[in-house]
């Protein structure tokens, strides 16, 4: 590899650059004559912190600056949390490559309570996520859930200013802020079911830089690659987006992919889940087959419910 000059686009909130960072020291690590840079933009999805992010118009918000960076060259690469990622990515962007994964799973914080089994009936919980949400009502319907919104550090600032008995949050983003120890409990993914591709990081290049997709193919995890294409695939299948309380979550057991999935109504009524396993090499057709099988349980219903009112 010659010396070259490489330019992240990245998000400036601190978790955005931490992974933005990360990328750089890998790509520094494995081309030490190259020159890595940071170029850190504000997206849509920042700037409104006052409203529901389902309300506005979805995760492609946090995504649409970086992108244009990229179609005008001013930067050769954008690194995203995954969860964030559109699953329905189109020319002329790819999704090129997928980090291993941190831990994919939620996190109760809190700084009086030690896991949501001691909160008292009427407690508030934070979350905007209405995957979260439905999953909380249903398992514990004798709490409160209450938006909360904003940055990791705001959104621990509301816990502490006294506003929420706890927030949920996953524990990726914690971990990779230094803020491991808020963390009380960490959810099973049976009380909930992460979203897809949560706890891993995509990089997303220009369909024509095929030089790019080379340089930065030891980057990838092909364990993380293969679950998250299934998780995204269902997620697709679906039309899958945060209007929408839809999980899915996959597993490499050896060369077999255990992928679980649910969608759900808001209130947590009503949860259809699904799970299947098989050849890790037919990642995205378990996705679509799980997907098809939430559909016949009900999800249909729900998602056309659901998008009727945006
Ligand atoms: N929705 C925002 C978002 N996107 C990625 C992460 C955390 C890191 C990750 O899951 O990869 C978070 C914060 C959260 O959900 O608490």
């Amino acid at each position: 590899m010659t010396a070259r000059r490489l330019v992240i686009a990245t998000r400036a909130s601190r978790l955005a650059l931490w992974q933005a960072e990360h990328v750089q020291a890998r790509l520094l690590a494995l081309y030490p004559d190259a020159q890595v840079e940071l170029l850190k933009l504000s997206t849509r999805g920042d700037e409104i912190l006052d409203r529901s992010l389902s309300k506005v118009g979805g995760k492609g918000l946090f995504i649409k600056e970086l992108e244009y960076a990229l179609l005008d060259g001013r930067a050769d690469l954008a690194v995203h949390s995954l969860k964030d990622v559109p699953v329905d990515m189109e020319a002329p962007f790819e999704l090129s490559t997928v980090l291993a994964r941190a831990d994919c799973r939620d996190a109760f914080v809190s700084n009086d309570f030690s896991s949501l089994s001691d909160l008292p009936s009427g407690a508030v919980i934070g979350t905007s996520s209405l995957r979260r949400e439905a999953q909380l009502k249903s398992r514990f319907p004798h709490l409160q859930i209450q938006p909360l919104r904003g940055n990791l550090d705001t959104r621990l600032g509301k816990l502490d200013s006294g506003q929420y008995a706890a927030i949920i949050l996953a524990a990726a983003g914690l971990e990779r802020l230094g803020l491991a120890s808020r963390i009380r409990a960490r959810m099973t993914t049976e009380d909930s079911l992460p979203a897809a591709g949560q706890g891993a990081l995509g990089i997303e290049i220009l369909q024509t830089r095929s030089d790019l997709r080379e340089l930065l193919a030891p980057l990838s995890c092909p364990e993380t690659t293969v679950c998250t294409l299934a998780e995204r695939a269902v997620s697709r299948a679906l039309g899958g987006s945060c209007q929408v309380p839809l999980a899915a979550y996959a597993k490499l057991e050896g060369t077999q992919l255990n992928v679980h999935a649910l969608v759900a109504t808001p209130d947590g009524k009503t949860i259809y889940r699904a799970a299947l396993k098989g050849p890790a090499a037919e990642a995205e057709q378990i996705g679509l087959q799980i997907a098809q099988d939430l559909m016949g349980q009900g999800a249909s219903q729900i998602l056309a419910s659901l998008s009727d009112k945006s």
